[in-house]
């Protein structure tokens, strides 16, 4: 649907709008876009929503994986859509551009994202095809993806601590995991639902080999993926309430009796997967929204200015330089 006074490029299936232009702004401001939604392996597109368009804001952290979607749905909430690995998976989990990712989330608005990811079980009774909304994550990550927005090494500028205690966002985690609960009882009643678990995030991008597969399990792992972080900590640094929505594809590499994970073992899986993430996804926006919508509410209260605490450089010394990008993430800094 094309909007009076939008200065639009015309692409043959989607509006791209421009994100510097004022009557796009203006239009944005009136949708109030609070929810974000970041799709995993084989989540490349919303489904029953409402297309309106798509718009690529260039961060100081450059350009997101994808545009992101604007989308709506019947009620008329706005959400934005963006694809992790980009639209075509060109992205390798190690090189997703996630400072973009998250500062253009936060730009757009949004102050809750629902993230989705394919991941392998290390556990029997989370088999493929269940939704885990984990609680708790351990970072095996390698130091090779930009992990902060308040710069790296000797000459950050800045330097913050941001809490992670809870990884994921606890005021909004075990709603969703009800919702998730309650949808896939009623439209996918095989589909198991596991909440309070302990995500892995490895590097990749190959799989672990049994040992690692075993180490994990006895450090309390109960599912693995490469893509929560840096996402989540880069979330609670931008202010944004994040939850990870796991969808099992595999048993990665710890059964003895089993051969190890293959990608084509994952996709097979991901095909009902990602039917079913849609359905959960059209059930969480309105709820989600609504613990969002606006500053007053107590999810987006509990969060917000919680990084003024974090910052560890004296006021004085922080170099001019860098107060435009930590303004991006956080409006209130001055
Ligand atoms: C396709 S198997 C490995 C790949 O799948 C997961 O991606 P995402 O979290 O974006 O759904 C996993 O983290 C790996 O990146
Ligand atoms: N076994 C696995 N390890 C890491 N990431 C995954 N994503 C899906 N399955 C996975």
């Amino acid at each position: 649907m094309a909007l009076r006074g939008e200065s639009l490029r015309r692409s043959d299936c989607m509006t791209e709008f421009n994100p510097n232009e004022a009557s796009f702004l203006a239009q944005l401001a009136q949708w109030n876009i609070r929810v974000g939604i970041i799709g995993g392996s084989g989540i490349y597109k919303l489904e029953g929503f409402e297309i309106i368009g798509s718009v690529n804001p260039e961060t100081p952290w450059g350009f997101p994986s994808s545009p992101l979607t604007i989308a709506r749905n019947a009620q008329g909430v706005h959400v934005a859509f963006l694809a992790r690995h980009g639209l075509t998976h060109s992205i390798t989990p190690s090189g997703v551009p996630v400072c973009a990712n998250i500062a253009a989330l936060k730009w757009i608005g949004a102050r809750a994202i629902l993230a989705f990811s394919a991941v392998g079980s290390l556990r029997e009774e989370i088999a493929p095809r269940d939704f885990v909304v984990p609680s708790q994550i351990i970072d095996r990550t390698k130091g090779v993806r930009r992990a902060t927005f308040f710069g790296e090494g000797k000459d950050a500028g800045v330097v913050a601590h941001a809490m992670f205690g809870d990884p994921f966002d606890e005021i909004l985690r075990p709603q969703v995991e009800k919702i998730v609960r309650e949808t896939l009882a009623k439209e996918e009643p095989n589909v198991k639902v596991h909440g309070d678990k302990t995500a892995v995030c490895m590097e990749g991008p190959a799989f672990s080999t049994r040992a690692e597969s075993l180490m994990y399990r006895a450090w309390g792992g109960d599912l693995i993926n490469m893509s929560a972080l840096p996402e989540a900590k880069l979330a609670r640094e931008a202010e944004i309430s994040y939850v990870l929505i796991a969808t099992a594809t595999d048993y990665d590499a710890w059964r003895p009796a089993e051969g190890s994970v293959h990608v084509a073992e994952v996709v097979a899986c991901l095909v009902a997967n990602v039917a079913a993430s849609q359905k959960v996804t059209a059930a969480l926006v309105n709820p989600i929204n609504e613990l969002v919508k606006n500053d007053d509410c107590e999810a987006v209260k509990a969060i917000r200015g919680s990084m003024r605490f974090s910052i560890m450089t004296r006021p004085e010394a922080i170099p001019e330089s860098v107060k435009p990008r930590i303004r991006y993430i956080l409006d209130w800094y001055k």
